[in-house]
């Protein structure tokens, strides 16, 4: 089988060939406590041997895989890569890790910022976007300061401090002997915000989302964008149905197009239903790297859900016209990480606009002028 890696795979790649993981270059199977490299492939079955392609689905390695296991987020391969061809050349490649590279004594690393104040020599990470690591990069350079480049692998088994230690610990495998963090906590750029908005069909999410986004764009400088459900589904995601792998595909873009829009400062609204939890732990994730991550959960019952049915689909499906039809035969797998809960108690829809704004503005006032 072929597989096409993202940009954060292709570093994590490119950080085992490099030796950053230690002389075998192989992908592991997740261990939070080990500092290794691990590959997670969704929506196609893994096969024993795995071509990886670069963006451009160059063949650069291949796996032979000799262990495997599925877990609800995908399957996650072990096995040990060779190398065939040089990927296409990655941005800022000498200041990369690389073979007889020298080590730098001391350095920092520059987690969720590109400018870290002083004059030691500093470590950017490149995690995917090329305009922002390049600003990084120039500003660190006119400041006349040491500055290398740390791929930032797509670690799919790590999230928080587990993370950062984990870059910490290849900063110094391959870059500086000793290496201080400088974490920002805050969005990497201006007021970046994520809203998911999820719940059955019918459930309220467009009407709330839309007014929603009426409200934000009166009360805040920041440009906001409502991905709506009928719009995605026409448009970015034209041609998917509604098994678990192509509602997987279309919630996994509507994610990515909203981290990116968060990644430049804006505000992103998306309302489709998302019926499972891994998937939008997966949104989570990539929001989270890009600004703020709001989950809306919009718990209107089935019954008044079925009741509305302005659309005639639920009757539709109780007559099996229409199969796999979210809450009636196929599952919703109710959220335990809602930032906020709306619709469940007949609430009306500026009485659920009002408890979505809260939570968004809430301790954070710079949201609202
Ligand atoms: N089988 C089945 N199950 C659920 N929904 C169905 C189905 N077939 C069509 N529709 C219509 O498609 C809308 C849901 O699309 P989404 O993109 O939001 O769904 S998903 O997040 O990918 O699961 C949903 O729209 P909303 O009512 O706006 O939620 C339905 O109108
Ligand atoms: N809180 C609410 N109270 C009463 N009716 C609502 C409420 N929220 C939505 N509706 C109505 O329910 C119907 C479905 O809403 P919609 O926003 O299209 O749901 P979804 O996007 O979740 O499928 C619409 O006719 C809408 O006017």
């Amino acid at each position: 089988m072929q597989l096409r890696l993202t940009r954060t795979q292709l570093n994590e790649l490119e950080l085992i060939l490099a030796g950053a993981y230690g002389t075998r270059p192989r992908y592991h199977l997740p261990t939070v406590a080990g500092h290794v490299a691990t590959l997670l492939i969704r929506d196609v079955t893994a096969g024993r041997q795995i071509e990886l392609l670069d963006t451009e689905t160059t063949p650069i390695a291949v796996i032979e895989v000799d262990e495997s296991t599925t877990t609800d987020r995908g399957t996650w391969v072990a096995g040990t890569v060779t190398a065939l061809r040089e990927p296409a050349t990655p941005p800022f490649a000498p200041l990369r890790p690389g073979p007889g590279r020298p080590l730098l004594d001391h350095a920092v690393l520059a987690v969720g910022h590109d400018h870290v104040p002083g004059d030691e020599p500093v470590i950017h990470l490149d995690a995917g976007d090329p305009e922002a690591l390049s600003r990084a990069v120039h500003t660190a350079q006119r400041d006349r300061r040491t500055v290398r480049v740390l791929p930032e692998p797509a670690a799919e088994h790590l999230d928080g401090d587990a993370r950062i230690e984990l870059l910490s610990h290849l900063a110094e495998v391959t870059t500086a002997g000793h290496v201080t963090v400088s974490r920002r906590q805050r969005a990497p750029r201006g007021n970046g915000l994520v809203v998911l908005f999820t719940g059955l069909s019918g459930s309220g999410k467009s009407t709330i989302a839309r007014q929603l986004t009426g409200r934000l764009r009166a009360e805040t400088h920041q440009r906001v964008t409502l991905l709506d459900g009928d719009e995605v589904r026409a448009m970015l995601s034209s041609g998917l149905g509604f098994s678990r792998a192509d509602r997987e595909l279309n919630v996994r873009r509507i994610g990515w197009v909203a981290s990116q829009l968060a990644a430049h400062g804006g505000i992103a609204i998306c309302a489709p239903i998302a019926p499972y939890r891994s998937m939008r732990d997966e949104v989570r994730t990539m929001a989270e790297r890009a600004g703020r991550f709001v989950l809306v959960h919009v718990a209107t019952p089935l019954e008044v859900c079925e009741a509305r049915d302005r659309k005639g689909l639920y009757a539709k499906a109780r007559a099996g016209e229409i199969a796999e039809f979210t809450g009636i035969s196929d599952p919703y797998e109710d959220p335990t990480d809602a930032d906020v809960t709306v619709g469940a108690h007949g609430e009306s829809i500026e009485e659920c606009t009002e408890q979505v704004l809260a939570a968004i503005t809430g301790g954070v006032g710079s949201y609202i002028i």
